[in-house]
């Protein structure tokens, strides 16, 4: 049993009240309560931490803003808060099995051993409280993505893994860069503007055995980035869409001519809006990966 809980209270009109609660049950909640506040109804419910990644809750509130314009009424204000925080470390615990992730990795909780005999990357991971297990669709989708750009056996691969300096926005427990790493590449830069997601890239770094001059972590974002490195070869972000499409200009000033990027944490119905705000900054769309309900851009600098 877990003893962390995401409560999410939504305040919306009340003739909203049944699709919400249509919407809550299909997304696991248990425990699904309103309550009269005004004119307006507060519809509050309960889901395990473990069920649901940041993520999954901002394509929730998107979902409920678009039931709501569909019926013409006026969108509702979601919110959600992780409540009893107590043991949960434990119970999450758990819950999270080794996952092998594409062709090459082996995702391995920090707390079990190493398998013996296993041919795969092992990716050794204790989170925290960072996003980044690996269980979510966006990860895997820019892992595998990194997979087919940095295996020097992927036809698509890079010539050149091993001199690779790559960018990790958003980088959350760092599974992305060490997973660039385990694959050969030369250097990561990583920077999240959560202080915490930066104390587990560093602690996974180290559990991994990485040198600390191959990953360099910083608190911040793209800003950050550009006082640290000239140009990168390639970039990996996982980040919400509208986050990504407000970050695109600045990483023109960390592009040379050839880097590639593998953008994620986008809900299918806005990857045309991403792919816009790319082409408009200088990107080509190369191929577009999907998972459940979520995408991964895979893109070049455009001539
Ligand atoms: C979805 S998680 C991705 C974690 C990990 N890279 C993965 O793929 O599993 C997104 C991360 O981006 C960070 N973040 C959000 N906005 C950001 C921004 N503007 N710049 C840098 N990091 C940001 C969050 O703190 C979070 O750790």
């Amino acid at each position: 049993m877990t003893n962390t809980w995401w409560e999410i209270q939504i305040l919306c009109e009340p003739s909203l009240e049944e699709s919400i609660f249509w919407r809550l049950d299909n997304f696991g909640c248990r425990g699904i309560a309103s309550e009269k506040k005004g004119s307006s109804f507060l519809v509050k419910s309960y889901l395990p931490q473990f069920q649901a990644h940041l993520l999954d809750l901002a394509a929730l509130s998107l979902w409920l803003r678009q039931d709501a314009l569909c019926l013409g009424l006026s969108t509702p204000v979601t919110r959600w808060e992780l409540i009893n925080e107590q043991d949960w470390a434990s119970s999450w615990k758990q819950h999270w099995q080794p996952q092998e992730i594409g062709d090459r990795f082996l995702i391995n909780p920090a707390w079990l051993p190493v398998p013996e005999n296993n041919n795969r990357l092992i990716l050794r991971l204790d989170p925290g409280v960072a996003f980044g297990t690996g269980n979510h669709a966006t990860t895997q989708l820019c892992l595998e993505s990194l997979e087919m750009r940095l295996s020097t056996t992927m036809p698509f691969a890079s010539e050149q893994t091993e001199s690779e300096i790559i960018a990790d926005i958003g980088c959350g427990s760092g599974i992305l860069s060490i997973g660039a790493l385990l694959l050969g590449a030369k250097q990561v830069y990583a920077v999240d503007t959560d202080p915490l997601a930066v104390k587990s890239t560093i602690e996974n770094s180290e559990l991994n055995g990485i040198e600390p001059e191959r990953l360099v972590t910083r608190e911040g974002s793209v800003e950050v980035l550009t006082e640290l490195v000239k140009g990168v070869d390639g970039i990996v972000c996982n980040i919400l869409a509208d986050v990504i499409i407000s970050l695109v200009p600045q990483m023109s000033a960390i592009a040379k001519p050839n880097t590639w990027a593998i953008f994620s944490g986008i809900l299918i119905e806005q990857s045309k809006s991403v792919a816009e705000a790319l082409e408009k900054n200088g990107w080509v769309v190369a191929t577009l990966w999907r998972r459940k309900e979520w995408c991964c851009l895979n893109v070049r600098r455009g001539i």
